[in-house]
């Protein structure tokens, strides 16, 4: 088995990440369907939510409001991170080292590997040093396995997907955080392939309630071990009743219709 530093960043097993990275990966657009969450104040509260058991968040914001955080959040932190001002080869610049992550309270270290991208070499050596950087200093280690690139057109489909989960415990993460492949049996697939490491499913924007938790249902019933999720819960008018939902489909294994049924009636 793999040491699993990732077991701060997890309750039973399971996890849920609160990513919130996309002021630098997507830009302020995303905050404009709920223009509240431009504010990371709002998104660390939200990861006081119970469900949540750890906030992804970038060097900036985790200096300006970890601090009044630390003794109720987990702290993921990502390490590297691209705008999308960036028009070249899937890429991903290193903007924080291990060492100052765990300076600043980090639980574990987020990565970004583009496998199937011209940069993809110096991204898997620089992986190395963030990962072993990270086992020195017993962080957890999350890697954001995204193969995208020249000449990968299609990376959604299944197999790519599982070479992504595949490409995680290769290198030595300790949870893989993959896009959903589209159905559970896909999903069953790149977990199987990622063995001892953890798979999440990441991604996307689903206005349908039922029909995201679904997904995240299936996922979990394939044998994934949670969900990174960021757009679909931040976007939405009541962030506390999705995660009250995702709280009861990833930990409590109960139905999606269920699950939103209770979320509702807590209002
Ligand atoms: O590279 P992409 O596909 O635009 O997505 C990147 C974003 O997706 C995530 O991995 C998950 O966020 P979402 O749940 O909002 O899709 C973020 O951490 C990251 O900012």
């Amino acid at each position: 088995m793999l040491p699993h530093a990732a077991d701060d960043i997890s309750r039973d097993g399971k996890s849920l990440i609160l990513a919130y990275d996309h002021g630098i990966e997507h830009g302020p657009v995303d905050f404009e369907p709920n223009p509240d969450t431009a504010d990371p104040e709002r998104i660390f509260e939200l990861a006081t939510h119970e469900a949540v058991t750890s906030l992804a968040v970038q060097k900036g914001l985790a200096e300006a409001y970890y601090p009044d955080y630390e003794d109720e959040v987990n702290l993921l932190l990502k390490l590297n991170g691209t705008s999308n001002l960036w028009m070249g080869e899937p890429d991903s610049a290193v903007n924080c080292t291990p060492e100052y992550a765990a300076e600043l309270g980090a639980d574990a270290i987020g990565f970004t590997v583009y496998a199937g991208s011209n940069h993809e070499v110096e991204m898997a050596e620089e992986f190395r040093e963030a990962q072993e950087g990270a086992r020195e200093r017993g962080m957890g280690v999350v890697m954001w396995s995204y193969p995208r690139g020249q000449g990968l057109r299609n990376d959604g489909s299944p197999d790519v997907i599982s070479y992504g989960a595949r490409l995680g415990l290769e290198l030595g993460a300790d949870v893989v955080k993959v896009k959903y492949p589209g159905s559970a049996e896909a999903m069953g697939d790149a977990v199987e392939m990622a063995g001892p490491a953890d798979v999440v499913m990441s991604g996307g924007t689903m206005r349908d309630d039922e029909a995201f938790l679904r997904n995240v249902s299936n996922a979990i019933d394939a044998g994934a071990t949670g969900i990174a999720v960021g757009r679909n819960v931040f976007q939405r008018d009541e962030p506390e009743r999705i995660l009250d939902a995702l709280e009861a489909v990833i930990f409590e294994e109960v139905d999606p219709a269920e699950a939103l049924a209770v979320a509702e009636s807590a209002d």
